[in-house]
């Protein structure tokens, strides 16, 4: 027998324990496989051998019946007395080369890898693929000591030869379900052109009400990513960062603006005390609705009303089915707000990242974008400016899928493909506090009324303040940041749609 061809794409993992009452496990394979399943391991820590190798027949004859490979968790005994398709073993069962040596050349062999290193040496040894992780924390290993989250999961497959180069193949696990499948391989995907091969999932099935469902879903996410990743670095759609695109966009705001004041959709705002009511009156002035309620105990009751968030650090709850603007406030400036960071970049997806040119450079080293020059903070605020800021902006959006607003003199934004500079404001917004978290508010207000396109939600809120605080801070009675404060409130409200397109400084940037 040579070794099959293995479609790792959805990759069932069971669990007898987690099996959903209303099913045998039997029943849960094959609707599994029924909706997509590519490839079952049977993972029964608990059952002694003969047991074992009992339930192992009859889900190989499922298995089988629809030319799926079974593979066997740790028991080699077991794979062998039912001739599996191969085994997988973790980092504390016999060694790779031991297993190979037992199993032949032609059976499957994966292994767990959760760091670059097991998975180089698991390339060495011989395996077919490796088991990445623990993405997420999970029911079903509780004792796992850290988990690696998308990025960790990128670090493992930048440590393994590029796809063309070698047959490793690779899978991520630990806590996958539907609506994390799509994030983790975007966010995963490796420099090297390594995108993961196949998801493993084990309560997102097995504890499915309806397994088969699960699977197709599970399956559909899987594909998007992958579609995702590569139409991201196509160069088919570079036409659309030229300056008519922009002027189009642009000729859009008045109109997004009258939307805003009429509908003044609600903010939910997990901020920081010190900017907590600058940013509420600076909502509100605007024509939005904001609530400060940074309890996570409230924000599932909120999360049925309000139309966006506004996520500053320190604070991380569940995802938001709501577009989220975070800002990750000072971040480069103590490493409990980077492992902060970290944590929800990790955990959530948000929809578009604000930040200052420090903020953004220590993200940018947070998640590994190469070449990226370090920005100095002290406190909130950054020291220095990037040489090439369009540059990192684009490659900060392109590496996390999002949007990416960095604020400063000049204000850049891009979603990895398009990339824009702001020219409008006033350097009276740079002298008092929070005039960044006012633009996190700003652009959410505006993502709420514009839900299909938030690189558009994140220009036109920054371009209003930014236009707000150039009518404050040419006004004759404004001596100083203390009067602007109260003049740029003013501002805000009294600003003109009309405004936003006669008076927008917004230019394409071109970039290779
Ligand atoms: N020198 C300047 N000239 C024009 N506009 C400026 C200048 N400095 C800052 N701004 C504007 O001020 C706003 C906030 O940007 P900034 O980079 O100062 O935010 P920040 O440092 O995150 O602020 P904070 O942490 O106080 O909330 C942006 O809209 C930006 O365009
Ligand atoms: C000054 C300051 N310190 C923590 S948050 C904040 C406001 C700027 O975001």
């Amino acid at each position: 027998m040579t070794k099959p061809a293995v479609d790792y794409s959805l990759y069932l993992v069971t669990d007898s324990g987690l099996n959903h009452a209303s099913r045998t496990l039997l029943e849960t394979v094959e609707d599994s496989i029924r909706g997509g399943v590519t490839i079952v391991q049977l993972r029964e820590k608990h059952l002694d051998t003969a047991a074992f190798i009992d339930l192992a027949h009859k889900v190989h004859a499922v298995t089988k019946k629809y030319n799926v490979p079974l593979l066997i968790n740790d028991n080699i005994d077991v794979a062998l007395a039912i001739d599996a398709e191969g085994v997988h073993v973790g980092q504390d069962d016999l060694s790779c080369l031991e297993v190979r040596a037992l199993i032949g050349p032609n059976k499957i062999l994966g292994i767990s890898a959760g760091t670059p290193d097991e998975a180089q040496k698991a390339l060495a040894d011989g395996a077919d693929y490796i088991g990445i992780g623990t993405c997420f924390s999970t029911q079903t290993k509780t004792d796992t000591k850290r988990t690696l989250g998308p990025i960790g999961v990128r670090q493992v497959l930048e440590a393994i030869p590029a796809p063309q180069d070698t047959h490793l193949k690779t899978v991520v696990i630990g806590g996958i379900k539907e609506d994390n499948t799509k994030r983790v391989v975007v966010h995963s995907a490796g420099a090297n052109g390594r995108i993961l091969d196949g998801i493993a999932v084990v309560t997102g099935i097995v504890g499915a009400k309806d397994a088969k469902k699960a699977s197709e879903d599970l399956l559909k996410e899987f594909k998007a990513g992958h579609t995702l990743v590569s139409s991201s670095s196509s160069t088919g759609r570079v036409a659309a960062q030229q300056q008519t695109h922009v002027d189009a966009m642009i000729h859009q705001f008045p109109d997004l603006l009258t939307k805003l004041r009429s509908e003044s959709p609600l903010t939910h705002h997990i901020s920081n005390f010190v900017v907590m009511n600058d940013t509420a009156n600076a909502t509100l002035a605007l024509g939005g609705s904001p609530i400060m309620a940074p309890c996570a105990a409230e924000a599932e009751d909120l999360s049925k009303v309000v139309s966006s968030v506004v996520l500053n650090i320190g604070t991380l709850t569940e995802s938001w089915s709501k577009p989220v603007v975070f800002d990750p406030v000072g971040v480069g400036a103590t490493s409990l707000r980077a492992s902060a960071t970290l944590r929800i970049l990790n955990n959530m997806h948000v929809d578009i990242i604000k930040g200052n040119a420090g903020e953004i450079s220590a993200i940018a080293k947070l998640i590994g974008c190469e070449g990226t020059e370090s920005i100095a903070m002290r406190g909130v605020d950054s020291v220095g400016g990037f040489s090439d800021p369009a540059a990192v902006v684009r490659a900060v959006a392109k590496r996390e899928n999002c949007v990416v607003a960095m604020t400063g003199k000049i204000d850049y934004v891009s979603d990895g493909v398009r990339t824009v500079a702001i020219e409008n404001g006033h350097r009276y917004q740079g002298r008092i506090t929070g005039s960044g978290c006012m633009i996190a508010s700003s652009i959410a207000s505006f993502a709420a009324v514009s839900p299909n396109d938030h690189f558009a939600a994140a220009v036109a809120g920054i371009l209003a303040l930014n236009l707000a605080g150039e009518h404050a801070g040419t006004r004759s009675d404004v001596r100083g940041p203390g009067t602007f404060r109260a003049a740029f409130i003013d501002e805000i409200e009294n600003l003109e749609p009309l405004q936003m397109k006669s008076e927008a400084k917004v230019k394409s940037v071109q970039l290779d």
